[in-house]
């Protein structure tokens, strides 16, 4: 990763991903990209072409910075962006894929468009959003990007089934999940859940997260494919 807040990035280091690090389930390398600048002021940005409010970060120093960093095996460039395309579970499960990737982070009003150009002529560069609102910087998409890839690594998630079964993965939204006490502030788990008919219960929990998607995420039902649900979810 490169970003001229490299401490931004430290809890990538803490708890589940610390450990997959340190577990030798990925390394993690950290550029300040301040490393690529030779003024003194170590000038990483300047103002835009064409006008506008705010400043564009430099492409010498960003340049320079992916020369070095994409040096070596293969790897992807991952630039968070407000303007990217969506970052799914689909496109995470891709990520996770890859032996190595990149991450540029931006800040001001974001990284002269031909340094992308530039990296696009040697690595696949993906422009990605987290979602439709305006961040500061791409260090915290980068964190997000980041987790949601690494937890798809085998080996560092304890239940494997979660990655798998997580909500996204069927294409619906997980529904609500109970756990000890039986009532809590006068509010009881349903019955289904401790009947032990775990065909029931796995209809019910199919029927919480049909309900809960229908509510809060229709598009996600549109998007399902036909065959996706049955006779039992349609009667719903
Ligand atoms: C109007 O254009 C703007 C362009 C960039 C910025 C601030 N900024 C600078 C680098 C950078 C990287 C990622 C993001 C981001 C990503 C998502 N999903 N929201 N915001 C924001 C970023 C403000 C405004």
């Amino acid at each position: 990763m490169v970003s001229i807040f490299p401490s931004y990035l430290a809890p990538l280091r803490e708890a589940l991903l610390g450990r997959a690090i340190s577990r030798g389930l990925l390394e993690l390398t950290v550029h300040d990209l301040r490393a690529w600048t030779h003024d003194v002021h170590q000038a990483v940005d300047d103002s835009p072409y064409g006008g506008g409010p705010g400043m564009v970060m430099r492409p010498q120093v960003w340049g320079d910075a992916l020369d070095d960093v994409l040096a070596g095996p293969p790897a992807r460039l991952v630039v968070p962006t407000p303007a990217g395309r969506p970052f799914t579970q689909a496109l995470a499960r891709e990520f996770s894929a890859e032996e190595r990737l990149v991450f540029a982070c931006g800040r001001y009003e974001g990284i002269d468009q031909r340094v992308l150009d530039d990296a696009a002529r040697r690595v696949t560069v993906d422009e990605v959003s987290i979602g439709d609102y305006v961040l500061v910087g791409g260090e915290v998409a980068v964190l997000a990007i980041v987790e949601a890839v690494v937890r798809l690594l085998p080996g560092v998630l304890g239940n494997p089934r979660s990655a798998a079964e997580d909500s996204f993965s069927d294409g619906l939204l997980e529904g609500p999940a109970y756990t000890r006490p039986e009532v809590w502030r006068g509010l009881a788990v349903p019955d289904v859940l401790r009947s032990g008919n775990h065909a029931l219960i796995d209809r019910w929990r199919r029927d919480r997260s049909l309900e809960r998607t229908h509510r809060r995420r229709p598009d996600l039902l549109e998007a399902l494919p036909a065959d996706a649900l049955d006779r039992a979810d349609r009667a719903l």
